[in-house]
């Protein structure tokens, strides 16, 4: 996956955004996290993983990518809100666990990131949400053309003031 292009779209949507919103001064890491936890809520709603009590199957594929997306949106501006310039991923991720236990170690990276805004805790999120992405059966090239077209769609609403 071409991250450093993802990251260059994410940097030009954030721009955007935070132009849109006169949002230039403020800090805005603490609104970010919360909005990748509330999409990684979302998404594990789409998937109903953890819903032991129910029998109904999960939502269509396309509707999960669409929320996984979401939460690459907010990682990688996260990303750029440390100063990154350049992702280098490690080619192998971490070691894939059961879904709930991938949702579960997700959130956890999230909230070590909060405690210490590092790049070791950076690329440990990415990492682990990339493995999240494997686990349901995203390849890299849907994830990358969802970003793309979730990222076209962010402009768009921005453009109907939404
Ligand atoms: O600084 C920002 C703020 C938001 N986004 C993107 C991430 C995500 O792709 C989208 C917000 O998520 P979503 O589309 O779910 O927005 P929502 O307001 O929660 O939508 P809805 O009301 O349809 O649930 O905006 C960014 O990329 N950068």
């Amino acid at each position: 996956m071409n991250i450093e292009k993802l990251l260059h779209m994410q940097l030009k949507l954030d721009q955007h955004i935070e132009s849109e919103h006169g949002l230039g001064e403020e800090d805005l890491v603490d609104r970010k996290i919360l909005a990748l936890l509330v999409e990684i809520g979302e998404l594990a709603n789409e998937t109903r993983s953890f819903k032991f009590w129910s029998k109904k199957g999960a939502s269509a594929k396309e509707v999960i990518l669409e929320e996984y997306v979401d939460g690459i949106h907010f990682i990688l501006s996260l990303g750029l809100e440390i100063g990154l310039q350049e992702i280098e991923l490690d080619e192998k991720h971490a070691d894939a666990k059961e879904l709930n236990e991938q949702f579960l170690l997700v959130y956890k990276a999230v909230t070590d990131f909060r405690e210490e805004r590092s790049v070791t805790h950076y690329f440990s999120l990415f990492n682990h949400y990339l493995t999240l992405g494997e686990v349901l059966g995203f390849s890299s090239m849907e994830v990358f053309d969802a970003y793309v077209e979730k990222n076209k769609v962010n402009y768009e609403r921005q453009e109907e003031g939404y």
